[in-house]
């Protein structure tokens, strides 16, 4: 095509995508940026300094290569190659720093089918940060990105997702990430811990119960199925729903059909299921203590979330997040590099949950507002000093019973102390000590 009819196509195409509230830049075939609409230049564009005529990649990614060249997904050739759209999950450079953005392009044919030009859309993901924090999710490594972009990819849509990962990998903030993610944001979002509850507790708790089902039920509640109309219900730990309680959670998802405890009237839910477990929930499929139709209906989207040691390139900004939101009257704390190095060679069972703690500890002890190793907790000292465990070798339960029992009986603090200094979740601390006929706060 000649150059002047291309660019009179690229103006009446930049005309109209300039009607558009979403970010686009029309590119050559040879990733120069040839225009770019008011949407672009005002979310990611620096005054006085135009994108046109640039390169994307040296633009978006100051890279000097095209991103494929410099070992990242280029949605340019994938486009080129299907003569259809491709859409990634990238890390953008812009006026505020590194930022999660969803890069879509679709390519414009000509008569012959050859790919003239490309349209780029860009949206910026608000659910998580490329860069240090005050609040949310953060992460940047490989693995993070994998499961943000899954995360992107099924909130639109009303299929159930199910979140995998050990405890304190953040499946909860992810839950609600991916609430917020999709159309049903302005609802509720409602969190059920299926831990540690017996199937009379759990129905009365999930479906509610009408006056005068049982002892003591004085008036009608309503349950949480009902409180999460028009919006998320993430039930954490589904592991851990009764046997007999299962069935009636399969029925509820089929048909969105449930009935009040001692009521006769048959109801029906609105709500987007997502489900969590740190459990091997298609083992426990597989040798039945776990319902197989149950696994089925809730396991069509997994999302695996990464350990914290599979992802420890994330270290630095998730230590300078936690930092930020510790920070007292005198700004934020700082942290020696042999102590970020510390954390580094550390192997994190309990995942950024522990990392939190250990820091929050730290800063206990932090009078001259710098952490070093001396102030980082002994277990983890030394222990860095050793090659950390790789992830195929380290136990996925590290608190076994035994050691959880001996912990709890010679702790002095509280159980909620406790469990920040095994780096476990309070409710997984009471289900454990439950489980193992512990049941008291310490005297
Ligand atoms: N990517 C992340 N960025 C920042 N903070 C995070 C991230 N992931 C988790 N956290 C923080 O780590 C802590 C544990 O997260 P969360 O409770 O979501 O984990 P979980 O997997 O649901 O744990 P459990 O299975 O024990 O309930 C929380 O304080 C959460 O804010």
């Amino acid at each position: 095509m000649n150059s002047d009819k291309l660019g009179a196509q690229v103006q009446a195409l930049i005309s109209y995508l300039d009607q558009e509230a979403q970010p686009a830049i029309v590119l050559d075939t040879e990733y120069n940026i040839l225009a770019s609409n008011t949407a672009y230049q005002r979310q990611f564009g620096t005054a006085g300094a135009s994108v046109v005529g640039h390169k994307c990649f040296r633009v978006s990614h100051h890279y000097e290569l095209p991103c494929d060249l410099a070992g990242e997904h280029c949605p340019m050739k994938k486009a080129l190659e299907k003569r259809g759209p491709d859409r990634v999950l990238h890390i953008h450079h812009t006026p505020r720093g590194p930022e999660h953005v969803n890069v879509e392009l679709r390519p414009i044919l000509d008569d012959e089918r050859n790919v003239v030009a490309y349209v780029e859309h860009l949206v910026t993901v608000r659910q998580a940060s490329a860069r240090a924090s005050s609040e949310g999710l953060v992460g940047r490594s490989p693995r993070f990105m994998a499961a943000l972009e899954a995360l992107q990819r099924v909130a639109p849509s009303r299929l159930p997702v199910l979140l995998l990962g050990e405890s304190g990998t953040g499946k909860e903030l992810f839950a609600r990430a991916l609430h917020e993610a999709s159309d049903r944001a302005r609802g509720p979002f409602v969190v059920v811990d299926c831990s540690g509850l017996t199937e009379t507790l759990f129905e009365s708790e999930l479906f509610g119960y009408e006056r005068g089902a049982f002892t003591g039920a004085a008036t009608r509640k309503h349950g949480l199925v009902e409180t999460a109309r028009g919006g998320t219900l993430f039930l954490d730990e589904i592991g851990d729903v009764p046997l007999g309680m299962q069935v009636k959670l399969l029925r509820l998802i089929e048909t969105g059909a449930f009935r009040r405890v001692g009521g006769v009237e048959t109801l029906h839910a609105d709500f987007r299921l997502v489900a969590a477990t740190h459990k091997p929930l298609r083992d426990m499929a597989a040798d039945g203590s776990f319902r197989q139709d149950l696994f089925y209906r809730i396991s069509a989207f997994p999302i695996e979330l990464p350990a914290l040691r599979e992802r420890i390139e994330d270290l630095p900004i998730l230590v300078d997040s936690f930092l930020q939101r510790m920070a007292g009257a005198s700004g934020p704390l700082r942290i020696t590099p042999q102590a970020m190095a510390a954390l580094a060679a550390y192997a994190w069972p309990g995942n950024i949950r522990e990392l939190r703690n250990a820091l929050e500890r730290a800063s206990l002890f932090a009078d001259d507002g710098v952490i070093d190793t001396a102030q980082l907790p002994p277990l983890l000292c030394g222990v860095a000093h050793h090659t950390p465990l790789s992830p195929a070798t380290f136990p996925r339960r590290t608190w076994t019973d035994a050691d959880l029992a001996t912990q709890a009986r010679a702790f002095a603090g509280t159980r909620r102390e406790l469990a920040r200094h095994l780096g476990l979740s309070e409710r997984t601390l009471y289900r454990r000590l439950r489980g193992l006929g512990i049941d008291d706060e310490p005297g």
